[in-house]
């Protein structure tokens, strides 16, 4: 015997409405598009609705009018009276036509405002994101990809979702006053009008969601074609892509990437133009099916000459309509899918700030490490293993190590910004988790390694140093003499007001080393710092500047910690202790005296050294 037991079409429709439902729950960004718009500009916005309602109505009424002049042409015509009546028509029509083309002229007027207000209020939005993220998150490529993709096209999306959904409105209204005029006519005519629409409502949908997808897939390859642009168009990578001949391997892979995008691209494109033009087909047969039965019926004397003309009018005219309905419904979609992905990077969860603390128990007592360990995420191997050391005010300490053992790490969690796995760093006996981070970054002068060369002024440079004096230029002479950088700064024609780097025009490239002094200058800015970083300060600059420098450090720090990181031991050595680090871990700890004394790994790292140097 059989059953029949048919579970496929009834978990196929489940499946089929969840997506149905999916689709349509993608439209709640609808709402929070207007509501930016609303935010934006409450006047352009109110302006905008009304215009639209105006542009809504107006169709009907002009057509309706074409039909009130024809009929008076006629009746004037047959019994030879006075032509008036068609003429007043005439003269409202004109001037109905003039209104309508005057709202669709504030709707555009309107909307180009708000594209500009628009676009710089989202990428305000997203930069303001940004600032609030941790360094994590701008390491993580999946994360960096949702940021370029809402910085690349949702700045536009918000106004297109907007535009589309007033015009929705507008073409609603209009379809509705035809639809009226035109159901004095046939209700089966109305039926017809929407279902011949239909099939293009559906084909715009999976289309746009076909763009979507293939638009998230490929930000990683738009990633990299727009970091080969900047290898091949900025100023800080010529030197390098031209000495090494880069130029034209770079461009080919540029191109191999616009190659494999573009043939995606052009596969969607034209599959949706085909089916577009099949579905169009569709539109104009049942038009012309329609239009043989107004006809017959006009002649037939069921309706006037002005009817027929009306119903011709509004029959194509909310063909249109209703067609361009369907099609805003897609595109809405489409860009419903775009806002989706920039709400999802500005609704990234952002960490908490965990503590309020101003200052520590123990004032005085300097910075401590605990036993503190740690993995950069996605890595299995530490990069810090069980450090510990205790660093008091005034005291200077050195950390050597070969690339990759460390240092820079150990200052990355000092700054919080990274977090130890395990282990407590103390400044003043407070975990420094639990002080407040601007409180703690203010006593923290760091200059990293890869310091950013800023295109702005010298001063400025400096003055980044600390934001609360960044422009006070008597703050960035002490800082610059401190930062031994003073005198050729002065020697510049302009002075403390020399803009630096080749972006802007009568700019000044500076040598390495006068970085160097002027990212020294800049940590110098913070005086009221009482911990100073420096993470290779003098790897740039000349021998002598760099005895210079450490004479100065020492002198103008002698209430301050200082943590240098260096691998010239002719300056380590006069630090107050020495680390030595090896695969994250301490090897030795001590002053430069009792590390020689050990002739353990330092020893023979410096003799190597002062070796190289004698020879
Ligand atoms: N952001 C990061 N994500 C993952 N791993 C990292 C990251 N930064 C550094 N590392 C790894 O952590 C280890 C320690 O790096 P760190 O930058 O602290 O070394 P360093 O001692 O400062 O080296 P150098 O002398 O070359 O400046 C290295 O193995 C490095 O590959």
């Amino acid at each position: 015997m059989k059953t029949s037991h048919h579970p496929l079409p009834f978990s196929f429709l489940k499946q089929r409405f969840q997506a149905f439902h999916q689709s349509l729950s993608i439209f709640q960004y609808c709402r929070r598009a207007i509501q930016l718009v609303w935010t934006t500009d409450r006047h352009l916005t109110i302006g905008l609705a009304i215009l639209t309602i105006i542009a809504g109505l107006l169709p009907a009424i002009v057509a309706y009018l074409g039909k009130l002049i024809v009929d008076a042409v006629v009746a004037a015509a047959q019994s030879g009276g006075a032509a008036w009546t068609a003429l007043r028509y005439l003269g409202l029509e004109a001037i109905a036509v003039a209104l309508l083309s005057g709202s669709q002229q504030g709707i555009s007027l309107c909307q180009s405002l708000l594209r500009v207000l628009l676009g710089q209020k989202v990428n305000e939005l997203i930069l303001e994101k940004a600032l609030t993220l941790d360094l994590i998150h701008f390491e993580d490529s999946e994360f960096y990809d949702k940021m370029t993709r809402a910085r690349r096209e949702a700045s536009t999306r918000p106004l297109s979702l907007v535009g589309r959904t007033f015009g929705l409105v507008k073409d609603t209204l209009s379809l509705v006053t035809y639809g009226s005029l035109l159901l004095q006519f046939s209700l089966w005519a109305v039926l017809l009008l929407m279902v011949a629409g239909i099939p293009a409502f559906i084909a715009e949908t999976r289309f746009a969601q076909a763009a979507f997808r293939l638009f998230r897939w490929r930000a990683p390859e738009t990633r990299e074609q727009h970091y080969l642009e900047t290898l091949l168009a900025r100023e800080d990578f010529a030197m390098e892509v031209k000495l090494y001949q880069l130029g034209e391997m770079l461009l080919n892979r540029y191109r191999a990437i616009f190659q494999r995008l573009y043939h995606e691209d052009r596969d969607l494109t034209v599959r949706r133009s085909v089916w577009s033009y099949f579905l169009s087909l569709l539109n104009t047969a049942t038009f012309y099916a329609t239009y043989v039965w107004i006809v017959l019926e006009a002649i037939a004397g069921r309706i006037s000459l002005g009817e027929l003309t009306m119903y011709l009018v509004v029959f194509r005219q909310g063909q249109s309509t209703f067609s361009a309905i369907l099609t805003s419904v897609g595109g809405m979609y489409e860009d419903c899918l775009y806002l989706s992905n920039l709400y999802e990077f500005l609704e990234e969860a952002v960490p908490e700030p965990t503590g309020y603390a101003t200052y520590g128990p123990l004032p005085g007592d300097g910075l401590r490490f605990e036993h503190v360990s740690f993995t950069y995420p996605d890595t299995t191997q530490p990069a810090l293993k069980d450090v510990s050391f205790h660093l008091r005010p005034g005291e200077k300490l050195a950390i050597v190590g070969k690339n990759g053992s460390g240092k820079t790490t150990l200052i990355k969690l000092l700054t919080r910004l990274y977090t130890p796995d395990s282990g407590r760093i103390l400044l003043d006996g407070r975990n420094i988790q639990d002080w407040d981070i601007d409180a703690l970054q203010r006593r923290i002068g760091v200059i990293f390694q890869n310091f950013v060369r800023y295109q702005f002024t010298v001063g400025e440079n400096v003055g980044v140093g600390d934001v609360e004096y960044f422009e006070e230029e008597p703050r960035w002479h002490v800082a610059t003499e401190k930062g031994t950088a003073r005198s050729f700064i002065e020697d510049m024609p302009e002075g403390f007001y020399t803009r630096l780097g080749r972006w802007f025009r009568g700019g000044r490239e500076l040598s390495g080393g006068q970085w160097q002094k002027i990212a020294l200058s800049r940590a110098f800015m913070r005086s009221s710092a009482d911990i100073l970083v420096l993470d290779e300060p003098t790897s740039a600059v000349d021998a002598e500047a760099e005895v210079e420098i450490f004479n100065q450090l020492r002198s103008v720090t002698h209430n301050q910690m200082a943590i240098l990181i260096s691998h010239r031991f002719s300056t380590v050595r006069m630090a107050d202790q020495i680390m030595v680090l090896v695969n994250g871990e301490i090897l030795e700890q001590g002053t430069h005296a009792e590390l020689m004394q050990r002739q353990g790994h330092y020893a023979r790292l410096f003799e190597l050294q002062a070796a190289g140097y004698l020879s």
